[in-house]
């Protein structure tokens, strides 16, 4: 009797998570957007009259002592998906590992940490990176801070600085992992910037949302308190990362919830980051030449969010418990592929 109490219970506690799902996603189904339309209508063609560049150049500020894989894996990302040159921009300490994963990158041993600086020395230090980077400012497509950046006070400031340079050259910016905690503490670096986007975390979410609506975050509902977010820091693009990925500009809110591996290895917010910079920077073509009118930064959002999912799927399907994020990295291509075949 007990034993058949216990299955009916059972029954019973499957039908209520089959339903509660079910609910989710109809309350869902009118923000999810056919990411894989906007995917495909980003994609540039590979026309042989097109030169070395114009498929995209991206660089990423990121890299420290601590961490060399993020900025390596966001940078690769994007040219395995089609940017033509990818930059690191990274402390000297790191900038031997990094270019020793691959020589695919450019890699720029610009920035300092405190550790490596006499306090007297610092004003002249962040002059010189400041002026370093500032030659190759203007010709990137689209920036990625804070992929393994690390919370150095010395490094942090310099890449406000030229933040503050990118946003008067009128440069696209994703900011991601710690260029995130930079942004928290100093919003003023990116509000009001439309070609800001912001990519956090569960944890980069919740730091965000305690500093700029003062609350907790609201998973009742969490897409009005995603607009509100995006509004208040005036206008930024914010994608929220998790089981659905959420998108919003302040005026709009959307979700991308196909594909997707239940695996959560570290560096999969990198591939994204640098996924995001590649279409923000096609969908930015296509909008100088009239051919889209939606906001370009939503576009890379919901495109670059589509990709990665799918190539984590993917890799997911083949190496199960021991997918990797390097796993991943190799199937973007394929996944493109798939969605996007190359005529
Ligand atoms: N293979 C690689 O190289 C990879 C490197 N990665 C890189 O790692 C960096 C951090 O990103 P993450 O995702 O670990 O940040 P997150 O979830 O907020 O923190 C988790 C907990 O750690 C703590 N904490 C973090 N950093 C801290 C610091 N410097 N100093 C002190 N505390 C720190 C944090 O504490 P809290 O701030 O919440 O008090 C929280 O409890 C970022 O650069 C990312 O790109 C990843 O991309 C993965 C692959
Ligand atoms: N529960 C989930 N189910 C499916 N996909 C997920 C889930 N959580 C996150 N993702 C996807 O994984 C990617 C990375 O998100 P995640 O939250 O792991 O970022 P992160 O913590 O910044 O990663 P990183 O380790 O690179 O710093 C996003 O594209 C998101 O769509
Ligand atoms: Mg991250």
């Amino acid at each position: 009797m007990q034993q058949c109490y216990g299955s009916i219970i059972r029954r019973q506690q499957h039908l209520i998570r089959c339903l509660s799902t079910k609910m989710q996603s109809f309350s869902m189904s009118g923000l999810e957007v056919d990411a894989v339309s906007v995917l495909r209508s980003l994609a540039p063609a590979l026309d042989p009259n097109k030169h070395k560049g114009q498929a995209g150049k991206i660089a990423v500020l990121g890299g420290c002592r601590e961490y060399t894989g993020a900025p390596y894996f966001t940078a690769i990302s994007a040219l395995k998906i089609g940017a033509d040159l990818s930059h690191v921009i990274c402390t000297k300490d790191a900038a031997p590992v990094i270019k020793s994963y691959s020589p695919e990158l450019i890699v720029h041993p610009l920035l300092e940490e405190s550790y490596n600086v006499r306090d007297e020395d610092k004003q002249s230090i962040s002059t010189r990176v400041l002026a370093e980077v500032d030659k190759w400012l203007e010709r990137f497509d689209c920036l990625v801070i804070g992929p393994g950046l690390g919370r150095d006070p010395f490094l942090l400031d310099c890449v406000s600085e030229i933040m503050k340079h990118a946003r008067r050259s009128n440069v696209p910016m994703v900011i991601d992992g710690d260029g995130l905690f930079l942004v928290t503490n100093c919003l003023e670096l990116v509000s009001g910037y439309p070609l800001a986007v912001l990519t956090p975390n569960i944890n980069e979410y919740k730091r965000l949302v305690q500093k700029v609506l003062n609350c907790d975050v609201n998973d009742q509902d969490g897409p009005q308190q995603l607009l509100s977010l995006a509004n208040s820091i005036g206008g930024v693009t914010i994608l929220r990362k998790g089981h659905s990925d959420y998108i919003s500009d302040g005026k709009e809110v959307k979700s991308v919830s196909i594909y997707g591996s239940p695996r959560r290895c570290g560096g999969q917010g990198d591939i994204l980051s640098g996924s995001v910079a590649v279409f923000l920077a096609w969908a930015r073509q296509l909008a100088s030449k009239g051919e889209h009118n939606t906001n370009p930064a939503m576009l890379g959002c919901i495109a670059g969010s589509a990709l990665m999912r799918k190539a984590a799927s993917v890799a997911f399907e083949d190496k199960k418990r021991s997918t990797l994020t390097t796993d991943i990295i190799e199937c973007l291509g394929r996944s493109l592929e798939d969605i996007c075949p190359v005529h």
